[in-house]
Formats: structure tokens, sequence, C-alpha cells
């Protein structure tokens, strides 16, 4: 009996359709991820602060945190149980919300922000929200002002989300304000175009403070630390 080249094309064939199911598998899946996170999204934009929040920045320069990391902010904040907390950029209010909604119920959150007119908003939001000065202190000022006039270790929770070329700096005052145990929290540590291998493009500054902290972060054995994909990429660390 003749013996011809073997015939490879059945299993090439079902090859292609694993290929194929395995893509679409993964489609599906996606899919489905994403319909979950909306409805997610979706049931927190029926908190009409929040709501309100997310409508006044809309086109502005102060882009709030998407509603999956606000989320995970409310809950990292009850996670620990904060009653202290530090936001740097307050932008129009979104994450001091979503923040506040997490904190205990007699929990202080002190915000700041270099642009007065994004803290009269988010003064008035927060009042609607039921959140008033005794919960929540709003300070104009840059952080480079406003930080060294915090006290040292008297905070459970600081959250950064202003000028990403500065982390490498906000991560040090925020370390210097933290209790032992207090968790820090970085929003845009993955934000822009950068890869595993270094973007093919001048080094962007705030790219590299980002990286720079990341680094820190994740080399430094006294912190334990969590990367997650949620907005523009949320890095949380507690220090032991
Ligand atoms: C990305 S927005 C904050 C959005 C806000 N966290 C939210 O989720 O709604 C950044 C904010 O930080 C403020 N900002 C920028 N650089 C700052 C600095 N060095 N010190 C204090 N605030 C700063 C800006 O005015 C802007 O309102």
């Amino acid at each position: 009996m003749p013996v011809g080249r073997p015939d490879h094309s059945s299993h090439r064939s079902s090859q292609r359709e694993g290929v194929i199911t395995g893509v679409e598998e993964t489609a599906a899946r996606l899919t489905w991820v994403r319909t979950e996170q909306s409805r997610f999204e979706q049931e927190a934009l029926r908190d009409e602060s929040l709501a309100d929040a997310y409508d006044a920045a809309a086109g502005s320069p102060a882009p709030p945190v998407d509603p999956a990391a606000g989320a995970a902010l409310r809950f990292l904040a009850a996670s620990i149980g904060a009653r202290s907390v530090v936001e740097i950029g307050t932008g129009y209010g979104a994450s001091g919300l979503w923040l506040l909604r997490g904190m205990a119920r007699d929990g202080i959150l002190t915000t700041m922000d270099s642009d007065a007119v994004h803290l009269d908003h988010t003064r008035a939001l927060f009042a609607r929200a039921g959140f008033g000065a005794g919960r929540a202190r709003l300070i104009r000022g840059t952080a480079a002002e406003v930080l060294p006039r915090l006290t040292d270790g008297g905070y459970d929770l600081v959250f950064v989300d202003a000028e990403r070329r500065s982390y490498p700096e906000f991560l040090d005052e925020a370390l210097r304000l933290l209790r032992p145990g207090g968790m820090v929290v970085l929003h845009g540590v993955l934000a822009g175009p950068g890869g595993p291998d270094g973007p093919l493009r001048a080094p962007d500054p705030a790219e590299t403070a980002a990286r720079e902290v990341i680094g820190r972060i994740r080399e430094d054995e006294a912190f334990i630390s969590l990367l997650m994909p949620l907005g523009e990429g949320l890095l949380a660390a507690i220090r032991r």
C-alpha cells in the first residue's frame, strides 16, 4: 500500500476550529465582563450625587476615577474601616464621594486641590450628599503646600490622583502621613500608551514617575501591594 504524505488537513481544520472556538469564548467572556461591569456602573450612577460629580467633570481637565475604580476605593476604605483619609486631587468630587461612602460613619476626608472652582463645586456636592463640614475638610493649595501641614502618622488611607510626574514625592509624603498598617492608593499608574518594554517614543515624565512608584512598591518588602487594572490603573499598598 503506497505511503502518501500524511493528511494533516483534518487536524489543521480541527486546530482552526479550536482556535476559532477559543477566540469566540474569549470574546463572549469579554462581553460578559463588560456587561457585568456596566451593570455595576449603572448601579453606582443611580446615586444622584455621584451622577452629578460625573456630569460636572465630563469634558473637564479633571477627569474623575471611573466607577469601577471608584467602587474599589469605596471597598478599600471600608475594608480598613478608614476614619481619616487624605486625598490629593479633589477634582469634581467623584473619588471623594466614593471614599466617603466607604469610610467609617464618623470618618473625616481631608481633600486638597490647587483649583478653587473644583473645591467650591465639591463642597456643594458633598453637602447635598449629606457630608457636611464635619465629614470633609476641603483645602485649597498644591500638594506641596498642603501636605507638610498634615500630621505625621495621623491617617489611615492616602489617595493620590493628581499630577503624575510628582508621584514619587507624593508617595514619600503619603508614607509620612500614614499610621503603621495604613494604606496608600495611587490612581493613573497605568495611564498612557506605554508597554512592558517601554514606549517607542520620547520618555514622558509622568509615565516615568508612575513606573518608578510601581517599581518601588513592588520591590519593597515592607509593602503588601495590589495593582488593579481599573480606571487608569489603581495601585494600593499597605505598609506593614
Ligand atoms: C484627575 S483630577 C482628580 C479627579 C478626582 N480625584 C475624581 O476622581 O473626581 C486631578 C485634580 O488634581 C488637581 N491638581 C493637579 N495638580 C495638583 C497639585 N500639585 N496639588 C493639588 N491639586 C492638584 C487638579 O486641579 C485636578 O482637580
